[in-house]
């Protein structure tokens, strides 16, 4: 956990968790790791390997067979109907043309906090307003979901999880399709969601982002493989054991000009997605690689 966050929050802990799906995948066996309040985490592992699966336990959505998941110290239920947990869906999973305004995806944050009629209350729009404008979504308030960049899509699913006052956000893939500049937006808003407390969990394949804003990292394939502070957790080692043949590997005879102390030796770039990872000969994760380098 980085030192600046404060005292209270939300604790997320999984405790040896096993899930089978109902044709008997064993998607996830033993899995074990815990977070603090104040934590940004990267989920990072091969498609398949079973983050999206740990995500549906953490909401509920599937229930292990063995193990426990505990927020706050409490069961997954009792954290859901206290709307502590909010998630951010990967694009794929939402019907963009289904007609619905950018203002009523991020009310949907706020139903658990309203009665059976779901008719919203001052406190409500207040909410909304102030995560429209987090985002900066507030002039496109009015937009149909489908008239929306990729971009934009993402902070308007981001802004229905900030109006839904979760203490524990979970992210979907929130890079995937996103420039770099969106991306550091979304990465700076994260980071000030660290400071007040709330723990940020992240599924990404981009591993050259990871170091740059993850306080702590989850690996998996099929089980938690490693899980804790980046530098110790995030080497050359364990991530070509999480990935196997699975990684891009390249050797540039020459450093990257943002990593210049290096210029002399080989660097090892390891790429999974849109933005490859930079290591040193021995391992050391230097940043990752972008197209300004
Ligand atoms: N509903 C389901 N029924 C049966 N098997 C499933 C189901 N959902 C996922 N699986 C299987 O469980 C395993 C883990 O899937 P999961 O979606 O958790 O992976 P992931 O790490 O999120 O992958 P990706 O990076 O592609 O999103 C995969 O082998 C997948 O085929």
């Amino acid at each position: 956990m980085h030192g600046l966050a404060p005292t209270g929050g939300t604790s997320l802990a999984v405790e040896g968790i096993s899930v089978a799906y109902p044709n008997g995948h064993l998607a996830l066996r033993d899995a074990s790791f815990s977070l603090e309040p104040g934590t940004i985490c990267g989920l990072v592992g091969i498609n398949g390997s079973g983050k999206s699966t740990l995500f549906k336990a953490i909401m509920g959505l599937v229930r292990p067979a063995r193990g426990q998941v505990r927020i706050g110290g409490q069961p997954v239920q009792a954290a859901l109907k206290r709307n502590l947990v909010a998630y951010v869906p990967q694009a794929e999973e939402v019907d963009w043309s289904f007609p619905v305004g950018v203002r009523d995806v991020v009310m949907m944050g706020r139903y658990g906090h309203m009665n059976i009629l779901r008719i919203p209350r001052a406190a409500d729009h207040k909410a909304v307003d102030a995560a429209l404008d987090r985002v900066g979504m507030s002039n496109l308030a009015e937009r149909q979901i489908g008239e929306l960049s990729g971009g934009q899509r993402k902070r308007v699913f981001l802004a229905r999880a900030l109006a839904q006052g979760g203490q524990l956000l979970l992210l979907d893939e929130p890079f995937t399709g996103v420039d770099v500049t969106t991306e550091e937006a979304i990465i700076d808003l994260l980071k000030a969601l660290r400071l007040e407390g709330k723990i940020i969990l992240v599924s990404t394949h981009n591993l050259g982002s990871v170091p740059t804003f993850c306080d702590q990292v989850v690996l998996v394939n099929r089980t938690v493989l490693a899980a804790g502070p980046t530098e110790r957790i995030f080497t050359g080692e364990n991530l070509l054991r999480a990935f196997g043949g699975a990684l891009r590997q390249h050797s540039l005879p020459e450093a990257p000009r943002a990593h210049g102390p290096l210029e002399a030796g080989h660097v090892v770039v390891l790429s999974d997605d849109e933005r490859p990872l930079v290591m040193a000969p021995d391992g050391r994760v230097l940043g990752r690689l972008t197209q300004d380098l």
